[in-house]
């Protein structure tokens, strides 16, 4: 292959909650390279490129900091996808490889066509030889999909595929891209392949100490992120399948947490009981590994991995299940306020957040919401209520209200339900809120962050996760 010694221009397709941070972050860090984050979303671009650094696209803690010393340095954010291409020895693909929602395979594989799109759209452009790094999750062999496209042009030029999986999680997407545990990257053994891996190896080494960096064959790269995915919440589904075993039983979940997460192999991280899993990738990632083992006839391996989806979709359900029981039966024409739209703390994304499914299910027994999350826009939560096709979006408008205030949401509820673990939730006056409220005043904690007996002590009833 025909590349410099050193990278000095990098490309990356696709500006969502990867390739922005990712690639604000190898710029920040490598100021002798150009990085171009591009995308067909010129909304998108132009809110990168926004003066107002409140205006990005993703609330990420510290990242306009990151973008503040980098954008117009060596980062740039543009829409013209095809010069950014052909400028670079390295491109990143960082699109989005959504659920299939049609033909075969729907509802389980992941979507590829934009992947696809990419590889033809770097394999027309380009007129020298590239380095193409897989940034997306995608399917264990995809890599070999890509290098077909990219040879079929047929043109005297050379691609590299390497995979190199995205580890960050949204919320501390910084901090994970400053001091990550490890970063993957998988590539051909050959010559070139390993060529290739080192050119990204010195990227990374601006920051990271070489130890961290894993490298391995391109497929074990691959399957090692789908791997990853299944196992964290895999430990969220099995915390929450022993939630609903202390509520019948009198253990508290909580201090099983505690118990099982000192010892060493088991480990205390991601043992917090929740209204159940949520985001962009846990399910999709899950439901596209059970889609490819069932694709290898391996029907036990998948049946066991699907059951990590099963059972957070039964928590989501048993929450909201809770939350009418406790309230007589009926929550018909009852306000109940939602706190918490994303689906964790300190991030606007709000995909497949749990709180969808709660005040789904609460708007088919005829409640009434009101919503209030921190970062997350009214027009983010009507859209996600009106994706789900089951009412209309009048009526959706009519049910629910969104407030930018806290106790304007919670005044005159029959309920509060806290559904994502937001920081400021814990510092509410409740006294205040209590006070507001029609009695009895419930408080179902979705997430275990408040105080059970403080509340209680004030007056309210409350519902906790995993405990009687
Ligand atoms: N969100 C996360 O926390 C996270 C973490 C690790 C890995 N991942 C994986 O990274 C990938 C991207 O996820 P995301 O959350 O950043 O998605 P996203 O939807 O936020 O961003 C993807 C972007 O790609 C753009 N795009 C799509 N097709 C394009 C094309 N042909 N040319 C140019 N731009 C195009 C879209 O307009 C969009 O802005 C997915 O495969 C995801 O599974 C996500
Ligand atoms: O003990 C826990 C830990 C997490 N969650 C929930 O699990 C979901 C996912 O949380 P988290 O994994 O922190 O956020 P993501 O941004 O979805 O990150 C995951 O998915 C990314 C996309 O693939 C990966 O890169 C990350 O490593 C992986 O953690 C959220 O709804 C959390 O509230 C719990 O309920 N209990």
């Amino acid at each position: 292959m025909n590349l410099p010694n050193k990278i000095k221009n990098i490309c990356c397709i696709g500006a969502g909650y990867v390739g922005g941070p990712t690639m604000a972050v190898i710029a920040q860090k490598c100021p002798e390279i150009k990085v171009t984050v591009v995308d067909i979303n010129v909304q998108r671009i132009a809110d990168w490129n926004d003066e107002s650094l409140d205006n990005l696209p993703i609330y990420e803690p510290g990242l306009k900091e990151v973008v503040l010393e980098a954008r117009g340095r060596n980062l740039f954010f543009s829409t013209n996808v095809d010069n950014a291409i052909n400028e670079a020895e390295m491109v990143f693909i960082s699109v989005n490889t959504p659920t299939k929602k049609y033909g075969v395979g729907k509802g389980m594989a992941a979507d590829l066509k934009y992947v696809e799109l990419c590889a033809r759209n770097i394999a027309k452009v380009s007129t020298s030889d590239k380095i193409v790094v897989e940034k997306s999750t995608l399917p264990v062999r995809t890599a070999e999909s890509i290098k077909t496209i990219l040879d079929a042009e047929g043109k005297d030029i050379q691609f590299k595929v390497l995979s190199n999986p995205e580890f960050l999680a949204e919320g501390t997407a910084i901090d994970d891209l400053h001091n990550g545990d490890r970063v993957l990257i998988g590539g051909d053994q050959d010559e070139d392949g390993l060529n290739a891996i080192q050119c990204l190896i010195d990227i990374y080494s601006h920051w990271l100490p070489r130890e961290r960096i894993i490298t391995t064959n391109v497929w074990s790269s691959e399957l090692s992120k789908l791997t990853a995915n299944a196992f964290l919440a895999q430990r969220v589904s099995s915390i929450n399948a022993i939630s609903a075993l202390c509520e019948q039983t009198g253990a508290n979940v909580d201090e099983i947490a505690n118990a099982i997460g000192a010892d060493s192999r088991i480990g205390s991280k991601f043992l917090k009981a929740s209204v159940g899993f949520g985001g962009s990738c846990f399910q999709k990632d899950i439901l596209n590994l059970v889609y490819i083992a069932r694709s290898y006839g391996l029907e036990e391996v998948a049946d066991y991995w699907e059951q990590v989806i099963k059972l957070n979709d039964y928590q989501k359900r048993r929450f909201a299940e809770k939350i009418v029981q406790n309230l007589f039966n009926t929550v018909n024409g009852k306000k109940i306020a939602i706190l918490g739209w994303a689906f964790k703390k300190d991030t606007n994304d709000t995909r497949e957040s749990a709180a969808i499914y709660v005040a789904d299910y609460l708007l088919n027994e005829q409640a009434e919401l009101v919503v209030y999350d921190p970062k997350v826009k009214a027009e983010q939560i009507y859209a996600d209520l009106d994706y789900l096709n089951t009412r209309s979006e009048e009526q959706n408008k009519h049910l629910v209200t969104v407030v930018r205030d806290a106790y304007e949401a919670m005044g005159d509820t029959h309920a509060v339900a806290i559904l994502t673990e937001w920081d400021e939730f814990k510092s509410y006056d409740w006294e205040k809120v209590y006070n507001g409220m029609k009695k009895p005043a419930f408080v179902f904690d979705g997430r275990n962050i408040i105080d059970k007996q403080q509340i209680e002590d004030i007056g309210f009833k409350s519902y906790n996760l995993g405990r009687e």
